[in-house]
């Protein structure tokens, strides 16, 4: 169910004449065997990369399939790009969790496992999905993590509120559900801010769950430059109620004209832009603990077009993750 990622995977471009001053990810990447004991970080910012290879919750969910190379193509995509990052900073890709013979409910608690692993030895870690039921599994890691008196923020970049009933079977369609009723049982709040969401993508059931459950969200057509400051606004707001932010990035969240390689693609969709800005916001508070991108399928991309977009969101949070 686990594997670290084989030598070679990282390549790409190699500008040999240029020395260090040519490098790129590929040659400064370091890989990291979460089989062994995991030892504490080094560097004073190491970020670590762990992949979610899951079909199985786009399937349940009446998806495309295809998400379970999600975490290939978004390496590929990061492969050749320029290494700009400080000495004191350190990259590591900390390999896959596997989703076998279709138990999702086992993979979830793997990939919690290897994220606490991840964050007890003080890396930033970043998970490559997988469709959306990454995020209960991300959870899973994360909650070990937080100690009872802490405020959890939970932020989705998403067309969709994912509170989809679970009674069921868990989906893609139901981690922030499934993460609602957890935190809830233990004595907690849910803090659920939901940005970029589609009234035409979310039945009426969904909006009544997302009122019960106390859930905020901006819609998408509001996720504009023009209206930075009051997006701002609210999202500082919302910061600055919580001690730990747990952020995640659901690339249908952008329009289908730059994300098409998505099981939901969304044709009003948001710009990348404004995800961009606010992120930038959302990583300056110091309280990020822990991101992720998911529903990248690369079978529905084109030219890579989704899997670069995301990929190129991963260069800017890791450029300015590692200076908070
Ligand atoms: N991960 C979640 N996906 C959406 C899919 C919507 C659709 O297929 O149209 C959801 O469940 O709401
Ligand atoms: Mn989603
Ligand atoms: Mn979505």
């Amino acid at each position: 169910m686990y594997k670290p990622t084989a030598p070679g995977t990282w390549k790409g471009r190699v500008d040999a004449a240029d020395g260090e001053e040519g490098k790129r990810w590929h040659q400064g990447i370091e890989l990291l065997n979460l089989t062994e004991e995991t030892a504490p970080a080094e560097a004073d910012q190491a970020i670590a990369f762990l992949g979610f290879c899951c079909d199985e919750g786009v399937r349940r969910n009446q998806g495309r399939e295809g998400a379970v190379q999600g975490p290939v193509a978004l390496r590929q995509a990061m492969a050749s790009f320029a290494w700009h990052l400080e000495d004191d900073t350190a990259l590591f890709d900390a390999g896959d969790v596997y989703c076998t013979n279709q138990n999702l409910e086992e993979a979830q608690k793997q990939l919690g496992k290897k994220v606490h692993a991840l964050l007890a030895h003080t890396y930033k870690t970043i998970v490559l999905g997988g469709g959306h039921e990454t995020a209960y599994g991300h959870y899973l890691g994360i909650k070990q993590l937080l100690p009872q008196d802490k405020q959890l923020g939970i932020i989705n970049f998403d067309a969709h509120f994912d509170l989809r009933s679970y009674e069921k079977q868990p989906s893609s369609g139901s981690p922030f559900l499934q993460i609602a009723d957890d935190l809830l049982a233990d004595d907690r709040e849910f803090n659920y801010l939901c940005l970029g969401i589609q009234q035409y993508g979310n039945t009426q059931k969904l909006f009544n769950t997302a009122k019960d459950y106390g859930a905020d969200y901006v819609f998408a057509p509001a996720m504009q430059v023009y209206n930075y400051e009051a997006l701002r606004e609210k999202l500082q707001q919302f910061i600055a109620m919580m001690d730990v932010l747990y952020v995640s990035i659901d690339l249908d969240v952008f329009a289908a004209a730059y994300a098409p390689g998505v099981s939901a693609p969304a044709a009003l969709g948001i710009h990348p832009e404004i995800a961009l800005i606010l992120l930038q916001e959302i990583i300056s508070s110091g309280k990020m603990l822990a991101l992720d991108v998911v529903e990248l399928n690369p079978a529905l991309d084109i030219d890579n077009r989704t899997a670069k977009l995301g990929a190129s969101l991963l260069y800017h949070v890791v450029q300015q993750w590692s200076q908070v």
